[in-house]
């Protein structure tokens, strides 16, 4: 018999909307380049996998919809990565999660299938969203800025995305924060994670780590937010699914094309509930269709020609919002 070779796998982290897709787009590109064949595994909370669309047809891809990689599917996850193997035989699998994922429950979910697979778990990189990360830190609450604080502490790599909406200072900053979260990981500096691909994946040759613990640290002190955050530093695994709790999904499937300019207006007066929306909508006053992104408050448009069946739907993420609201928005700009 043939023997088989472990496959290479890297776990994709990061909140919502951090740019987990664009790093994905980028090492995806860097791997054909090189004559190899990569799979992805991409997990949404919601029903729709848009960002689907942003990946090469020629990547087998498989997904795990409707739920979170570290929870719900997560027995999914091996038998997912098992075929994937089996069908397409790839040099290498990332793992994009969900952005509310919590990576050490993926690593739990790859080291299960690691027990009847042949696989060599690469690292955890996360991808961090400095604008977002800094505010979040200068307010020092919220689940979102604990789960953050999870997804740092697990990385094996970070990549400081963003940087082109924060200033010099604030860069200084952000590293002393994820330095006391995470001194191991190196932090790669990012706009649009456009990043050294190969020395980034040089420094994932070793093993995957475990995260820190705030209470095992040597050196610096935590702040009494972090401290607060930690549960008084008891960094427990009983905590690790209430992150979830508080993130709602509402799906929007449009009856028709919508005006731009409605539209623009409309996603200017979200409330700050919603941190994350995507979608694809065909605008009345122009001829294509466009891939619509929201994160941290940024809209941003990408004209798309889908291949297949995609229908107008918008995807909208965050904390406790008014669906109803939403929803009357949304119809009031069918009309
Ligand atoms: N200003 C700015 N925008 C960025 C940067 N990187 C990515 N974006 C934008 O941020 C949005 C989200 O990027 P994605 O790569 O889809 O993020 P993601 O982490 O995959 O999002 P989820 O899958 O929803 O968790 C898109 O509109 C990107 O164009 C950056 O460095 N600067």
């Amino acid at each position: 018999m043939e023997k088989q070779l472990a496959t290479p796998i890297y776990i994709l982290s990061g909140f919502l909307g951090s740019g987990k897709t664009t790093l994905l787009q980028r090492l995806v590109n860097d791997w054909q380049e090189q004559g190899l064949r990569p799979a992805v595994i991409m997990n949404e909370i919601g029903d729709v996998n848009l960002d689907g669309l942003l990946v090469e047809k020629r990547v087998p891809m498989t997904e795990l919809l409707s739920g979170c990689i570290c929870c719900s599917i997560r027995g999914d996850l091996s038998m997912e990565m098992a075929g994937l193997i089996e069908r397409e035989h790839p040099d290498v699998i990332v793992v994009e999660a969900t952005g509310i994922a919590n990576p050490m429950e993926i690593l739990d979910g790859v080291t299960e299938a690691a027990l009847y697979m042949k696989i060599d778990l690469k690292g955890v990189i996360t991808v961090v969203d400095s604008a977002y990360l800094l505010e979040l830190h200068r307010e020092q609450k919220g689940k979102t800025f604990r789960l953050m604080q999870e997804q740092i502490r697990a990385a094996s790599c970070l990549v400081l995305n963003k940087t082109d909406r924060i200033d010099a200072d604030g860069q200084e900053e952000l590293r002393s924060i994820i330095a006391r979260w995470n001194s191991f990981a190196p932090v790669l500096p990012a706009v649009r994670c456009e990043v050294n691909i190969g020395d980034m994946l040089a420094s994932l040759g070793g093993k995957i780590r475990r995260p820190e613990m705030p209470g095992h640290r040597t050196g610096e002190t935590e702040t009494a937010g972090e401290r607060e955050h930690d549960g008084g530093g008891a960094h427990s695994r009983a905590h690790s699914h209430t992150h979830h709790d508080h993130v709602m999904v509402y799906t929007h499937y449009l009856r028709g094309p919508v005006d731009s300019g409605e539209f623009e207006r409309f996603v200017a007066g979200l409330p700050r509930e919603v941190y994350r929306a995507k979608g694809v909508l065909t605008f009345s006053d122009t001829a294509s269709r466009f891939l619509f992104q929201y994160a941290f408050r940024e809209p941003d448009f990408l004209r798309i020609t889908p291949q297949g069946e995609v229908p107008d739907v918008v995807v909208f993420i965050g904390e406790h919002f008014s669906k109803s609201a939403i929803e009357e928005g949304m119809r009031a700009l069918e009309r």
